[in-house]
């Protein structure tokens, strides 16, 4: 649907990209720059294109994602490590970025996923105004509500540069959260996980 006052057609897959240039343009008119200057004429039109994809995941469906499974029969832990982020935290829209690691266990009838689904979900939570915790736990749930494994665990861990550039002012913070459901909950199977996840 276009904004109101809006020309269809302007839109990339739901983000209203002239709003953004408009946007970005009062920005530097508000910090004292001249939007106009030769070095800055492109740069409304090239925020928006880097803000949507930045926030592409607020319109992709996880439920879409994992549709497609397999059955091999693998009952045991499948795990993906180091898969690398890029979100903006939500409360100052500048990056924050490191790895989240991702592992389940397989429902008793063995679905599984594709590996690259598993790093697929971590960018459609991740490509959104987002804080760490929300974005573990939101991958965790949405692999437990669509895949139905016997548990999940997602941890994440990533340096705020809300901590690093500006406020606080601690380059090299790292944050980790973590969030574990159903089977993987059970101290050994949980301990199991972890060991793998943290060993590198
Ligand atoms: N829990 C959590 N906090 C976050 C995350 N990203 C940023 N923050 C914090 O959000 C808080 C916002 O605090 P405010 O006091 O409202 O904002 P602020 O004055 O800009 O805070 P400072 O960053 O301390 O300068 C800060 O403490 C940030 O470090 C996140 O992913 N999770
Ligand atoms: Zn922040």
């Amino acid at each position: 649907m276009a904004a109101q006052g809006q020309t269809p057609g302007h839109e990339t897959a739901g983000v209203d990209l002239p709003r953004i240039e408009a946007a970005v343009r009062e920005i530097l008119l508000a910090v004292g720059e001249d939007p106009d200057r030769e070095g800055l004429r492109e740069t409304p039109t090239r925020v928006a294109g880097a803000y949507a994809d930045a926030f592409s995941g607020l319109h992709e469906d996880p439920a879409e994602l994992l549709a497609t499974t397999f059955d091999i029969g693998h009952e045991e832990l499948v795990l993906v490590r180091d898969i690398s982020l890029y979100s903006m935290c939500e409360h100052h829209l500048v990056p924050f970025y490191g790895v989240a690691h991702v592992g389940y266990i397989p429902s008793a009838e063995g679905h599984v996923t594709g590996l690259s689904k598993l790093a697929r979900l971590v960018d459609i939570y991740a490509k959104r105004p987002q804080v760490q915790e929300q974005l573990t736990s939101q991958i965790v749930d949405a692999l437990m509500e669509h895949l139905a494994p016997q548990g999940a665990i997602v941890v994440v861990e990533c340096e705020h540069l809300c901590m690093s550039m500006r406020g606080v002012a601690k380059p090299g913070a790292k944050t980790i959260t973590s969030a574990v459901r159903g089977q993987l909950r059970d101290p050994a199977t949980r301990s199991e996980a972890m060991s793998l996840i943290m060993r590198g």
